[in-house]
Order: C-alpha cells, then structure tokens, then sequence
C-alpha cells in the first residue's frame, strides 16, 4: 500500500523554519470556507471520486468495547466495502478495497488474522492512545509490540504540552524515537489539533512532526472535542507544501474524526487535489480516519447506481 512514495527521512530541528511558519488565518479561514460550495466534482464523476474514496480509508474502530468478532467484521468489511452488484453496475475492473484497518494494538494480532492475503496493512494506535500521558519508555513499548503484532503503520499520539509549552526540542525527540521504534512500520504523528489552542501551534507542531521523520501527518484522535476540521486540514497542507518545497519529501495527511459523510470526503479530497496535487489522493498520501464514512459512500454510489437510497443499517459494518 506504501510503496509508491520514498518514506519520509526526517531533517534536524530547525527551529527557524519552525518560528518562521506563517499561518495567514483569515486568509485560511476564508479559503476553508469556500471549499464546500465549490461543485467541481458532479454525477458520474462523483461516483468514480467516492469508489476512489473508499480505498483513502482507514476503516477504524477504537472503542472500549472492541472484540476480536468486531474486528473480524469489520475486516470483513474492508476487503468488500461495496456490494458487488454495485461493483458490477459500476463496470469495475476490480472490487475496492480500504486503504487500511485501524485499531488498538491488541486488536492488531485478530485483524492481521482476518486480512490475511487481502494486501490490506493494518494500523494501531499506539503510545497511550489518546491523551499520550504515559511514561516515554512505556509508550515506544508500545509501538514495539504493535509492530511485533504486524501493524504495518502506527498511529502515535504527541504530547500535546510540548506542544502548549513551545518546546520544539522536546516534541521532536520523542517523534524521532518513535519512528526509531516503529521500524519499517509507517509512522502517523495525531496532532490532535483539537487541544492546539491556535492555527499557529497547529502549523508549528506539524513541521516539527515532519523534521523529526512523520510519514503522515493527522488531524486528530477522534476524541477530542474539536476533530478534522477544513481550517485546521488546510494548515497542515501548507505546512506538508512548505516542508516538501525544503526538503523535496512527501509527507502523506489524514483527516480524522468526524468525517462522516460523502460530502465531506468529497470536499476533502478538492483540498488535497488543490492545495498538494493528484499524488495526495493515493492511499501512500492521504487517508481519511473513519468509522462511518464508508456507510455514507456505500449509500450514495447505491443511489447513484439505482436512483434510490436505501437505510444506512442495509450497510452494516461492524
Ligand atoms: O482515526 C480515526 C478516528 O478515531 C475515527 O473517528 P470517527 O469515529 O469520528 O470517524
């Protein structure tokens, strides 16, 4: 799934560019505000865009809850997001699948079970998912026994006080451990730009995560109170755009949390196509956080093919 895009190898801390990042706000905000009613993408080409969303997801569960059945379900699910008589009716060659399953890391060893020979990687979170308010040493254990479980990418979370506090340094150390950590693993560095405070700290944090050697770069847990927002998803474009222009690197972005239906993801997916090019939307640089979103997908392409909608509980997931 990744290996189109040369992983990102990092750079020192270099506390200029990070000081020097501007984030024009009003500028953001307004550029935000005009995404959703622009109607670039209409009827068959928003099917093709929507059939191409369901591979930019990462189908997640993260609940308390979660069983080794659900995670078997909805890994299920992942390898047959569409019914096939859609899949037929849209004349594909080949059935989608999702971008990725994502769960806690001890849910990894059931879903590696349940993707077997599907080609589809499994992510976890790791590094005391979501606050991060676990000692250093016992969060890159994590990541450890998540990798060794066969997560193929992992979700880390930031200590958002390194964050609040402006100390760079300390944010870009425990990145590049993690990313020592994570081995071959992929490394998404959540923000969790929800408890930022400001567009500013958000554009900061996210070239600190990419310096220190993030692959991706992710809007949010899900659990905070504020999640994937467009203000916030075009400031971390800028600063992916402004990190590449420095170093020649693709860093890949996620959205997460929140992101519920197809409109949404349409929109979405207009951003990246804009702010970054059609490379961002490819599952080796963009992927969408979601539980829902897929039964919102699977719902319009049922009215795109047939004229009528039918209950979201027709596409139970898990
Ligand atoms: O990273 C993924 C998020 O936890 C999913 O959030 P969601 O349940 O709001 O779609």
């Amino acid at each position: 799934m990744l290996a189109n895009t040369p992983r990102n190898p990092g750079m020192p801390l270099a506390l200029d560019l990070v000081e020097g990042a501007r984030a024009n706000l009003s500028a953001v905000e307004r550029r935000a505000a005009s995404l959703p009613a622009r109607r670039s993408v209409k009827k068959a080409w928003q099917a093709a865009w929507l059939v191409r969303a369901i591979g930019l997801i990462d189908l997640t569960t993260l609940a308390g809850d979660d069983t080794p059945a659900r995670v078997a379900r909805l890994c299920a699910k992942a390898r047959r997001p569409l019914r096939p008589d859609l899949t037929e009716a849209l004349g594909l060659k080949a059935a989608p699948t999702t971008g990725a399953v994502c769960v806690y890391p001890t849910m990894v060893a059931p879903a590696v079970a349940a993707l077997a020979g599907s080609g589809i990687p499994v992510a976890s979170v790791a590094t005391g998912f979501p606050a991060g308010l676990m000692p250093l040493p016992l969060r890159l254990a994590e990541i450890r026994y998540a990798v060794a479980e066969g997560a193929r990418e992992i979700d880390i979370v930031i200590t958002r006080a390194h964050v609040l506090g402006q100390d760079w340094q300390a944010l870009y150390d425990e990145i590049v451990q993690m990313r020592e950590a994570c081995g071959e693993a992929h490394l998404k560095a959540i923000l969790a730009t929800g408890d930022l405070k400001s567009l500013r700290n958000v554009h900061k944090a996210s070239m600190v995560a990419m310096m220190a050697g993030a692959d991706f770069i992710k809007t949010s847990t899900g659990k905070e109170g504020v999640n994937a927002t467009l203000p916030v998803g075009l400031v971390m474009c800028r600063a992916i755009r402004a990190y590449g222009e420095v170093t020649g690197h693709k860093v890949g972005f996620k959205p997460a949390g929140g992101i519920a239906s197809a409109k949404e993801a349409l929109t979405w997916m207009s951003l990246m196509k804009e702010e970054l090019g059609n490379d961002w939307l490819q599952p080796d640089l963009f992927r969408f956080g979601a539980s829902s979103l897929l039964t919102d997908i699977e719902r319009q392409i049922e009215h795109f093919v047939t004229g009528r909608y039918s209950a979201a509980s027709h596409h139970a997931i898990a």
